[in-house]
């Protein structure tokens, strides 16, 4: 059966262009094959881009917050009518079974439902006053944002970043990612047939660092949101303090996973090993350091290796795969060189640890045990299947553990004592939280971590905070 992948443009001002030099090409990670040439925006179109976005952003910020929560839902409704389409789409540019992508797109219709009712609660405040004195509090769009994702979740971090910026009320230009833009596009054409404004959303593609260092300087541009590597928000972050410009940034994460002496060994390995797999491990969520209570490790490791090694690996539209492919060359190397440092520095690979088959970028779901401290691994984000085990004698040596790492996105713990989860809960230094299970914040919940792992939030009733300013009017009844 063959499938339909999406022509790739820019939209700049309303209108999709495509006769452009090719940055790259596209390429399915199940089997290698070219999907499409993604075009490369030169200064002239990053220019209208801005332009764009500068005389929209008056258009936008003054439609009611009813009509622009009228636009988001629509757009949902409209995702929900080509799910087909989004599915194929997610699963052909980066490999996902086709019910991961079915979720994802879900998940952006759940994201932006709840950000059209947050347009409608952007509540200001009247402050109290002598009589003749009106004090007014106002939260009003922050103006034209900037905004870059990555190729992890094609559509649900477009639709997070957008979202959250067109409910608020600003214009946008987004960079999406070269590797998986199918579904960016997608998602812009729903948002046009919505009937969002021409002007109002530009989506672009190119050469990274150009696009950033012409939006970021451009004084249209008031804020900067990014998801994707600690290195990359770094720079971005830099480049936006230089301008004094607020900036969004979801970074990387090294999840640990805390298992209490107290816990089911077989009952979390099962867990665990379906959570590790999850879009093969490229979520900045994703469970890697399994920290586990030494009377239980040994039990843990046998049903965690057994449940790792029986996950069905595969492309994406074959029914039952449970994990695709990694997205590129890149992962795969990694992925090799992380777990040869870890076997030369002693630790024990249980199940993986391997490339499966020469086309398509397959990396076996691996666990490994005894995970020295100082293996490259155990700080560095693999963002692949690998799962890192090691044994701890003490609650107080896991969380110093789990805490030992420079970034602080996702935690999960699993105990069946009140006053351990307690302590957890106190202790753990990350944004996101999950205690006796592995799902993630829903978008009512705030999402977002600490230390390197970046600051503000998506999502929660802080969703469209990072998206809008707090100014003060105050008007006297006369002139005196
Ligand atoms: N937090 C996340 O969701 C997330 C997503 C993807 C990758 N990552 C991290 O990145 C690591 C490596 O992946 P990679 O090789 O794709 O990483 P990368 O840092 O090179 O790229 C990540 C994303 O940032 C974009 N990017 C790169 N330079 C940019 C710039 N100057 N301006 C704007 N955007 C820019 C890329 O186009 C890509 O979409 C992973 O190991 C993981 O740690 C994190
Ligand atoms: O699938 S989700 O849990 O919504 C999710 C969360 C974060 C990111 C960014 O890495 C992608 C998907």
């Amino acid at each position: 059966m063959s499938y339909s992948y999406p022509r790739i443009g820019l939209l700049i001002d309303g209108e999709w262009i495509h006769d452009r030099d090719a940055c790259l090409q596209v390429v399915n990670p199940s089997n290698e094959e070219i999907l499409a040439d993604v075009p490369k925006a030169t200064a002239a179109d990053l220019q209208r881009a801005l332009a764009a976005a500068d005389r929209a952003r008056r258009i936008w910020r003054d439609t009611a917050p009813e009509a622009r929560a009228r636009v988001l839902r629509q757009a949902s409704a409209l995702l929900r009518e080509r799910m087909d389409a989004f599915c194929q789409t997610i699963s052909l540019e980066l490999g996902k079974p086709l019910s991961d992508a079915r979720y994802e797109v879900e998940r952006a219709c759940a994201i932006m439902e709840w950000d059209a009712g947050e347009a409608v609660r952007l509540y200001g405040r009247i402050n109290p006053s002598a009589p003749g004195m009106l004090q007014l509090v106002l939260r009003q769009p922050i103006g034209p944002v900037a905004a870059f994702t990555p190729w992890n979740a094609p559509l649900s971090s477009p639709a997070r970043k957008l979202s959250g910026a067109l409910a608020a009320g600003c214009s946008v230009i987004l960079k999406a990612a070269e590797e998986t833009p199918g579904a960016a596009c997608l998602y812009a054409q729903c948002l046009m047939d919505a009937g969002l404004p021409s002007g109002v959303l530009s989506l672009v593609f190119g050469d990274p660092n150009e696009i950033s260092e012409a939006l970021i300087t451009s004084p249209v541009i008031r804020m900067v949101t990014f998801t994707g590597s600690v290195n990359v928000g770094k720079r971005l972050t830099q480049l936006a303090a230089a301008q004094m410009k607020p900036v969004l940034m979801e970074l990387g994460g090294h999840a640990p996973v805390l298992v209490a002496e107290d816990a089911d060994p077989v009952q979390v390995a099962r867990m665990s090993a379906a959570a590790k797999v999850r879009m093969a491990g490229q979520i900045c969520v994703s469970p890697t350091r399994f920290i586990v209570h030494e009377r239980i490790y040994d039990a843990f490791l046998v049903a965690f290796a057994k449940a790792v090694g029986e996950v069905r690996v595969g492309d994406g539209f074959e029914s039952g795969v449970q994990m695709g492919p990694v997205a590129n060359p890149r992962r795969l190397a990694a992925a090799q060189a992380l777990v040869e440092d870890a076997r030369r520095r002693g630790a024990r690979v249980l199940t993986g640890g391997h490339r499966l088959g020469e086309k398509g970028y397959f990396y076996a779901p691996t666990v490994i045990a005894d995970v020295p401290r100082e293996a490259l691994v155990m700080s560095e984000e693999p963002f692949c299947p690998l799962a890192l085990c090691v044994s701890v004698a003490s609650l107080r040596e896991g969380i110093d553990l789990a805490n030992s790492v420079s970034v602080g996105l996702a935690g999960y713990a699993f105990t069946n004592s009140l006053s351990t989860a307690e302590q957890i809960g106190r202790e753990i230094e990350c944004g996101i939280l999950s205690i006796n299970h592995f799902g993630g914040p829903a978008p009512d919940m705030p999402f977002g971590g600490l230390k390197d792992s970046g600051f503000g939030r998506e999502g929660g009733s802080e969703s469209l905070e990072s998206y809008t300013v707090t100014r003060m009017v105050s008007q006297k009844a006369f002139i005196a």
